[in-house]
């Protein structure tokens, strides 16, 4: 795998999204990871719906919590996913308003990948975006650069949050020169928080969790 990769050089990445006063960040790891798929494999890149998945996903919480995994499924069952213009997100739970006939995407299937960061790397260059659940106590505080907090800091065993990996590179220390590998990560509160809603977290020793609960769809 290259040093470096950052699918949002390659059009497969919509802008980043606000999840606002609702705990759906897995509804916007799924659609992250569902707009990557789908763009490298029809080269169209649509910004898809949570809030279909907030409101339809019978086998998650909505804002009270999901897992990407959970909502891959519940995209085939349902028939497919809106546009986000066409089911906008509204950043509660509704009565779901589902229109199969206006669903562009749909997903057959999905795939878990090892807990291991070089196999992660590898797969990001070949397949895409990765879908991820995380440990996030370090993001409070997040403003920037690397983050690499103590294992007891970010229990790996913990996660409790949904987000996008989109990239990878490697950032060397200014004065001792030290290389710190990291994962590019899209956030889903919005263009404020962190590096333009990204994060930045250290790459290589499962920090918070990052390699535990890597998945994607896979899109017909
Ligand atoms: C209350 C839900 C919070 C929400 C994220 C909210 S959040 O706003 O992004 C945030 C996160 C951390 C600090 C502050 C704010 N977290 C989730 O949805 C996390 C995301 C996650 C965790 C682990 C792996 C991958 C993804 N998931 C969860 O919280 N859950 C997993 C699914 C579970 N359901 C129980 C009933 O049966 C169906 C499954 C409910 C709990």
């Amino acid at each position: 795998a290259p040093v470096s990769f950052d699918w949002r050089q390659h059009g497969v990445v919509t802008p980043v999204k606000n999840q606002g006063m609702c705990g759906s960040c897995w509804a916007f790891s799924t659609t992250g990871n569902v707009e990557g798929q789908w763009a490298i494999k029809h080269k169209q890149l649509y910004s898809l719906s949570e809030q279909e998945l907030v409101d339809c996903d019978a086998t998650d919480d909505g804002c009270n919590g999901g897992l990407p995994e959970n909502a891959y499924e519940a995209i085939s069952k349902l028939g497919g996913l809106e546009l986000e213009d066409d089911y906008p997100y509204d950043g509660e739970d509704e009565q779901c308003h589902f229109n199969r006939s206006l669903a562009k995407v749909t997903v057959n299937g999905s795939v878990e990948l090892p807990a291991n960061e070089v196999a992660m790397a590898k797969w990001l260059t070949k397949n895409g975006p990765i879908s991820i659940g995380i440990n996030a106590n370090a993001l409070q505080f997040y403003v920037g650069g690397v983050s690499h907090p103590l294992k007891f800091l970010c229990n790996p065993e913990s996660l409790d949050h949904g987000m996008l990996i989109v990239g990878y590179g490697v950032h060397t220390t200014k004065y001792l020169h030290r290389k710190q590998p990291f994962w590019i990560v899209k956030n889903s509160w919005g263009e404020d928080w962190g590096e333009q809603g990204y994060y930045r977290v250290y790459r290589g020793d499962g920090t918070c969790g990052v390699d535990q609960m890597a998945t994607s769809a896979i899109v017909p």
